[in-house]
């Protein structure tokens, strides 16, 4: 039951080589042409592309504390349908993911669904209320391993503390992930500081309230010789930052999300709060600068940030509506419309900033990424050459505050394989049960 065996026929590979994946007791058994199927179920890949499992830096599951909104299995189930076979959710639930507690809790709801892994992030403060820091140590050396923090939600305004979060993290080569948002500036803001807001009479949140945040960090960054992620990285002046910075050869990385690379604040027009992000969709001169930015590697990584919301918490005025959008199931659809098909990016790019590199600055440890013989069978088969109406049958998870609902898109996920067993055939996300019931069997036969 546990070890599921399939014959991939003819992929297409990330380089545009094509070959069989024979994979066989969680990995690739065997990578060639013409491979015999030998009992295994054979998958016509002809059309498909085989990239490395998606691995999302930036998500956020709610659960525990907001489990109207999400649950680890539920977000899994949309990651998986989105090509995704890893997550990192984000500490702003309840309680805070702050204490080594929390955290292995996360992780352990994670294993149970089976669906990708979940590798959970704490949080830089306690409680996230910017004060104190969290039990950082605690939670690196815990069983979850954690070496990505983050308050995301909440700017680490205070600059000693985040000097002495980057100063701790170093020690083990973790990572502080940092929502830039300088909170003064942005009191009460509700959508990009722009004519347009002034016409929609709604409240600005300037660029530089992101940009001078990125500034300061990528200072201190360099003055404590540690890492630093700049989360949702979302305006042409931050990328100047970030490409400035990298230049110094100061460690930092970025991530830009989906929707910052196709979206703009035209779309606020309606006052459709589904449309309300933080950070707030932007110009189109942004989304141009964010997309050359991903172009040459100023930023590293695309990340969904999906943030689901109940219906309520969206279907109301624009001013009392929750910030955040569903993004895991339509990620990879996006990301070809804005920079594959412009361009941009080739197939090969779109695996490095969507699987390998996050995977590397989440220090994602025995996690296979290229599809050799001998890797962990982690990847998804992707139709590039489908396009259809993005409809809410294609979101997995339980809200569906999408920005995408009926706008048509290029992309569909065919299947979606997860330590050598099919989260996702054939375009349907797997049962739940069957996948708990094999992921609970893979555990057995691994401890022997
Ligand atoms: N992006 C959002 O608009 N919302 C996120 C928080 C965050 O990522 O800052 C959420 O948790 O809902
Ligand atoms: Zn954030
Ligand atoms: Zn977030």
């Amino acid at each position: 039951m546990s070890s599921e065996r399939l014959l991939v026929r003819a992929a297409t590979l990330a380089d545009g080589t094509r070959a069989d994946l024979l994979v066989e007791g969680g990995r690739i058994a065997e990578r060639g042409t013409g491979l015999s199927a030998g009992g295994a179920t054979v998958v016509d890949a002809d059309g498909l592309l085989a990239l490395p499992g998606l691995v999302d830096l930036h998500t956020h599951l709610r659960e525990p504390g907001f489990e109207q909104s999400e649950t680890v299995l539920t977000g899994s189930r949309a990651a998986a349908a989105g090509g995704y076979t890893a997550v990192f959710p984000m500490a702003n639930v309840m309680p805070v993911a702050d204490s080594a507690g929390v955290v292995e809790q996360v992780m352990t709801l994670g294993d149970a669904a089976g669906f990708v892994r979940v590798q959970p992030i704490g949080a830089v403060t306690q409680g996230l209320e910017g004060k104190r820091l969290s039990e950082i140590g605690a939670m690196a050396d815990s069983r979850a391993h954690v070496r990505v923090f983050s308050d995301d939600g909440k700017c680490v305004h205070d600059s000693l503390l985040m000097r002495r979060a980057l100063e701790y993290v170093k020690t083990f080569g973790g990572v502080i992930a940092q929502h830039a948002q300088d909170p003064r500036l942005t009191e009460n803001a509700q959508m990009n500081e722009s004519a347009l807001s002034s016409e929609l009479g709604l409240a600005g949140w300037p660029a530089v309230a992101e940009e001078s945040i990125i500034a300061r960090d990528v200072l201190l960054a360099e003055h404590v010789g540690s890492r630093l992620h700049i989360c949702h990285l979302s305006t042409a002046g931050s990328v100047d930052v970030v490409r400035w910075a990298k230049a110094r050869g100061i460690a930092v990385t970025a991530e830009v999300t989906p929707h910052h690379l196709l979206l703009t604040e035209e779309l606020v027009r309606g006052y459709d709060a589904r449309y309300k992000v933080n950070p707030p969709l932007r110009r189109e001169e942004d989304v141009l600068a964010v997309r050359e930015g991903l172009a040459d590697g100023t930023i590293d990584i695309v990340a969904t940030d999906h943030a689901p919301h109940p219906l309520e918490a969206k279907d109301c005025e624009w001013d009392h509506a929750a910030f955040g959008m569903v993004g895991l199931e339509s990620a990879l659809s996006v990301v070809q419309e804005a920079v594959v098909e412009t361009g941009l990016l080739s197939w090969q790019d779109v695996a490095r900033v969507m699987s390998t590199a996050p995977a590397t600055i989440g220090r994602l440890h025995g996690f296979g990424h290229e599809l050799l013989a001998g890797a962990p069978a982690e990847f998804t088969l992707y139709d590039p050459s489908a396009r259809s109406r993005f409809t809410v049958d294609r979101l997995a998870g339980k809200s569906v505050n999408s920005p995408y609902l009926d706008v048509t898109l290029p992309g569909a996920v065919a299947w979606t394989v997860h330590d050598g067993y099919a989260t996702v055939r054939d375009g349907i996300v797997a049962d739940s049960e069957d996948v708990a019931r094999r992921a609970r069997a893979a555990k057995e036969s691994a401890h022997g």
